[in-house]
């Protein structure tokens, strides 16, 4: 990939993917990073930065921006960068959290498990050492077919015309000149002569010319540049094949030690490729509940198929959470109608309370240019007017030449439609149904608490206050009010730093780690005064208060 300007600003020379000592590592965020010194938690580098106010965690991006901007411009989209070479070392990831990034995705179709525990490594030294809370997600391979590593290089033009031999040969080192590996041992019995071959979503096409043995010849239909381990899907008649490939396992045994990976370093979140159906996600949520005692992981149904469009309700219901896989997506049924099954997606994951996440070719263009496309900028709007929780970055933050500016992008356009759709009212409207419906016993904790951020949310946009404050211990108050998404931003205190890292997914959560007290009375004083006396928040300012522990709404004014 040529580079036609000069590179984003968060690293110089090469890039290093090695743990640089934080201690040295200054704050790059050049380009929209909002410049405000991050605060350190106790660590013997409390002096290197401002300390933090005791009792009160908060990372520097959102404490400026309240204090620059008010409560009510704060961002309310979350932004996820996937991680990859071009963001991996310490200062690029530290420049990614000051620029706004909540959540960093590892995909682990790329690098090797030990790059990815360097990553992990430093997310979460940066996390410790200066009051961050970016999250951290794991994404599976699956069984999908694509193509091998490139025998090392980074890309290769297929032009026209020219022929090309997918082969399921296992090469060491080197590949014979046209050819390309294909990782599914039935590859070559599944296709047939006159198939047509999609590699990375229609990127590059091809025809199937002839069979020998594990060599399947084609020619070049639709040139383009193949890229390392890109996704491969054969059709035929103009449809999508499925013969023994549709039988492999949604997670493969590779998957299955990359999740053990994933447990025993604590990431925050799980994505499984292509998910057929509901089961899967129920055996995956009972496997983690069995391996990791007391820490929850969230576990993400990335909708990338036609199975998981005819089962997404089962799924969603069972899962924490969905991604809508845009990418393989995109290969998998006409492209036309991708936007309105993402809009699908997104409508019902709000209605049955999961965060959903718009992923995959936001920004394209800006792996190779500084500057997005009108459409791109477009499509990223109409994402955020439809109020995602969550926006990504895939190849922009992994190997693009401008990560930092791109996520920049998706910050910026966040901020200007949200404001837009609040001022205009010009958000999807949606009429919520009841989550818990009516029992037996009507007076189901559930029930209750939904119905108080139903009212706390409804009460918000009608009285016009500055913010809700939200005291939970398991996030789930947080997150019903989230669902409810009121004008003002949610300020949600709970009292572990995991349930803070996993509400920052969610939209329009700020989420802080305090030490809770059981009399809820104690805790709106202590977060008024801590607030007040970090400049997060004023006199005057007027908050809804609702708790977990403690089942009612107030209506406060800051002393
Ligand atoms: N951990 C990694 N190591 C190397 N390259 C990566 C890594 N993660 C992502 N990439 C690069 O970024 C590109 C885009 O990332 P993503 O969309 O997550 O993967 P894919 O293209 O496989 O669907 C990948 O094709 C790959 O070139
Ligand atoms: C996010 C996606 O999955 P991956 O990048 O792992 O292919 C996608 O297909 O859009
Ligand atoms: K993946
Ligand atoms: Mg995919």
């Amino acid at each position: 990939m040529v580079a036609k300007y000069k590179k984003d600003g968060i690293s110089s020379g090469a890039v290093d993917c090695g743990l640089a000592d934080p201690a040295v590592s200054g704050t790059s965020g050049s380009d929209g990073g909002n410049g405000a010194a991050a605060p350190s938690r106790a660590t013997g580098l409390a002096s290197s930065f401002p300390s933090i106010a005791p009792g009160i965690d908060v990372d520097s991006v959102s404490e400026a921006e309240l204090k620059e901007n008010g409560f009510r411009s704060t961002r309310r989209t979350k932004l996820i960068c996937t991680i990859g070479p071009a963001s991996c070392g310490f200062e690029q990831l530290e420049a990614l959290a000051m620029a706004g990034m909540n959540v960093a995705r590892l995909n682990m179709c790329h690098g090797t498990r030990e790059w990815h525990r360097g990553v992990i490594k430093s997310v979460r030294q940066l996390n410790e050492m200066k009051g961050y809370s970016v999250a951290l997600m794991m994404d599976t391979e699956g069984s999908e077919i694509h193509m091998g590593d490139l025998g090392g290089v980074t890309s290769q033009k297929a032009e026209d015309g020219e022929e090309w031999t997918f082969s399921v040969r296992k090469f060491d080192g080197a590949l014979p000149e046209g050819t390309l590996q294909v990782n599914y041992e039935g590859f070559a019995e599944d296709v047939m002569a006159g198939d047509e071959l999609v590699v990375d979503g229609g990127m590059v096409r091809f025809e199937v010319v002839d069979k020998i043995g594990p060599d399947v010849k084609c020619r070049c239909i639709d040139p383009g540049l193949l890229l390392p381990r890109a996704n491969v899907t054969f059709w035929r008649n103009g449809r999508l094949v499925r013969e023994r490939n549709a039988m492999l396992p949604t997670i493969s045994s590779k998957d299955w030690l990359d999740i053990d990976f994933g447990i025993s370093e604590g990431v925050d979140f799980i994505a499984i490729s292509f998910v057929k159906t509901a089961d899967v996600i129920k055996h995956l949520k009972s496997y983690i509940a069995s391996r990791s005692t007391n820490r929850q992981i969230g576990v993400f149904a990335k909708i990338e198929s036609c199975d998981s469009l005819k089962n997404l309700e089962d799924i969603i219901r069972v899962a924490d959470g969905a991604m809508v896989a845009r990418g393989d997506l995109g290969a998998q049924i006409p492209l036309e109608q991708v936007p309105s099954v993402q809009r699908e997606i997104v409508t019902l994951c709000r209605q049955l309370n999961k965060p959903v996440i718009v992923a995959s070719q936001l920004l394209e263009s800006m792996i190779e240019y500084p500057t997005p496309t009108r459409a791109e900028v477009a499509d990223v709007s109409e994402a955020v007017r439809q109020r995602a929780d969550a926006l990504m970055l895939s190849g922009e933050s992994a190997m693009g030449q401008f990560p930092l500016k791109a996520l920049s992008v998706l910050r910026t356009v966040s901020l200007r439609i949200e404001r837009w759709c609040r001022e205009q009212k010009r958000h999807e409207m949606m009429r919520l149904r009841e989550l818990s419906p009516p029992s037996s016993d009507r007076q189901t904790a559930e029930r209750v608490s939904e119905q108080i951020c139903n009212s706390a949310s409804h009460m918000a946009n009608n009285l016009g206050v500055d913010a809700i404050f939200v005291y939970t211990r398991d996030g789930h108050m947080a997150s019903l009010l989230s669902r409810c998404r009121p004008d003002c931003p949610i300020f949600a205190f709970t009292d572990t730093t995991a349930v803070r890292r996993r509400l920052n997914l969610q939209w329009g959560l700020i989420p802080f780690r305090l030490d809770l007290s059981t009399d809820m009375e104690v805790n709106i004083l202590r977060t008024f005064s801590l607030l007040k006396a970090r400049g997060m928040m004023n006199s005057g300012d007027l908050v809804i208060a609702v708790s977990d522990m403690l089942q009612s709404i107030q209506i406060r004014k800051i002393p």
